[in-house]
């Protein structure tokens, strides 16, 4: 048998009793892992060789986990000077220890968000106290840091650290898994009696070399043949979220419904998010488990003066003659809080309060498909975040029928034919409705946005004189509904499911 000279190398590289890795088919060889490769290829092709592929995960310190093992972890070293200054007996001033620690920066907030979770001791109001009893010999993240400090892209369970050690560290952004594949080869049976017959090295050239062109032997040689049906390694290129494509057809198809886009602030005024929308202060919405707030700055620092006396006089004395407020406490400073928007109808009342635009004339139809922030549970259908596609119709005599029409319309460009409307509260509409679809595999009923016609107690004040009808549907829903997904998870955020995401084929 006769078989190109790198094959030949390889073929005599391996073995029949062990399965040997590429890397070491190379090193044996002497030949680049790349040629390799091909070669094992072609031969698993003739037959010669069984091919086996593994990945391995591996794992090494980034540069930062790299900088730790020098200087060691800042809640560490903040703890070190904390003992320095007597913190174990009294309290000692924040500023004095971090001075005295050398952090800087960045590492300052790291040390400060590690002290108290890891037991080093309390922080309270400008103050730091050390625990005697704590040990940072005993620190996991500091043993690992010095296990893994020699180590390079080694196999993950080579390593002398517990999986949830390698978790915090990964989560603090000091550690890099990475995952490779290793393909490794054995000979086959047929291998085995063709080298005992002996394999010859055929004349035919597999590849043009820089000596073969410089020497003009290219002429003179015989090259062997392109084996076009061999197996090509598959490559995923990037391309566009699937959430990023339906957001950008589901603004093509409300342009092409007559509707113009909004766009403002992910962080805002509660003014804006709920006072406008006649929500009143003390909702159970409001409260602090539910919205996300702005630590620094905590307030917006003014507010439209005449919007701001007219919306205070809604929620406490309601609008028009025979009006009915909340009669509740209204407190500007409440308003000015800012927080992460925990839906885009904060948009809705910036541009219908001419705010941002102007005042407006009907008829008019915004929307917009923005991120929202909410505080809930994580669970297949919950995310922190999700992209609400808002939108409003600014007209005259507007009715329920409007916006069933409207949603039947929007909903059947993506394939989706029975909206259910359940009825529903919210305190900016009056009626209020919730749409539901139904999930094309479970069968099940998805609640997929919320919708009413706003309230004269919301709309007075903002200067609007006819009627406007809106809504905020959750882009993901629609997702789930058009491609059967049932978890919210697999689509988005860090723990998406790639291969889910690389398989699905966009429907329209
Ligand atoms: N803001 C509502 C959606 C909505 C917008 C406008 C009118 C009615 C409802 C929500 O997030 O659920």
């Amino acid at each position: 048998m006769q078989l190109p000279a790198q094959q030949v190398a390889v073929v005599e590289a391996a073995t029949a009793d062990e399965a040997t890795s590429v890397d070491a088919l190379a090193a044996a060889t002497e030949l680049p892992p790349e040629t390799v490769t091909g070669a094992v290829f072609e031969l698993e092709d003739e037959g010669l060789l069984a091919v086996s592929e593994r990945v391995d995960e591996t794992v090494a310190l980034t540069e930062e986990g790299r900088e730790y093992v020098t200087d060691g972890l800042p809640e560490v070293r903040l703890y070190e000077a904390a003992l320095e200054a007597g913190a174990d007996a009294d309290p000692v001033s924040m500023g004095q220890v971090i001075g005295a620690s050398g952090l800087e920066g960045g590492a300052v907030d790291i040390a400060l968000s590690n002290y108290a979770r890891k037991g080093y001791g309390a922080i309270d109001s400008g103050e730091i106290t050390a625990d005697p009893d704590a040990d940072p010999d005993a620190d996991a993240e500091a043993t690992a840091l010095e296990a893994l400090a020699d180590v390079d892209d080694a196999p993950v369970d080579s390593v002398d650290v517990d999986s949830e050690t390698l978790e915090s560290l990964e989560r603090r952004g000091l550690l890099d898994r990475r995952e490779s594949t290793v393909r490794e080869a054995t000979l086959t049976e047929r291998a085995v009696t063709e080298l005992m017959a002996g394999i010859e090295t055929a004349e035919t050239v597999g590849q043009v070399t820089p000596e073969l062109l410089t020497s003009g032997e290219w002429e003179d040689v015989e090259f062997s043949e392109y084996n076009v049906e061999a197996d090509a390694e598959q490559f995923d290129g990037g391309k566009v979220h699937i959430l990023r494509q339906t957001s950008e057809r589901v603004k093509d198809v409300l342009v092409g419904m007559g509707f113009q886009e909004m766009e403002g602030p992910h962080v805002d005024a509660d003014f804006w998010i709920n006072d406008c929308l006649f929500m009143p202060q003390d909702h159970p919405a409001r409260t602090h488990w539910d919205r996300f707030a702005l630590e620094q700055p905590t307030h917006i620092d003014e507010l439209p003066a005449d919007l701001v006396e007219r919306v205070e006089r809604a929620h406490k004395e309601g609008v028009g003659d025979d009006g009915e407020g909340y009669h509740s406490p209204w407190d500007e400073d409440f308003a000015r809080a800012l927080a992460l928007r925990g839906h885009t109808t904060s948009l809705s009342t910036r541009y219908l309060s001419g705010e941002e635009i102007g005042d407006l004339e009907p008829p008019q139809r915004y929307f917009s498909v923005e991120k929202v922030y909410r505080n809930d549970t994580l669970d297949p259908t919950h995310l922190l975040e999700f992209f609400q596609i808002e939108g409003w119709v600014m007209a005259e005599d507007l009715s329920v029928r409007d916006l069933m029409g409207t949603f039947e319309e929007f909903y059947a460009q993506f394939g989706i034919e029975d909206i259910r409307f359940k009825p529903h509260y919210n305190p900016y509409t009056e009626p209020s409705f919730e749409l539901f679809g139904t999930h094309p595999t479970t069968g099940e009923l998805v609640e997929i946005g919320n919708s009413g016609i706003f309230r004269e107690e919301m709309l007075e004040p903002l200067g609007v004189e006819c009627d406007v009808m809106a809504w905020g549907l959750a882009l993901e829903r629609l997702l789930m509904l058009m491609y059967g997904f049932e978890d919210i998870r697999d689509i988005h955020g860090t723990l998406c499911d790639l291969e889910l995401l690389r398989e699905t084929e966009v429907t329209y």
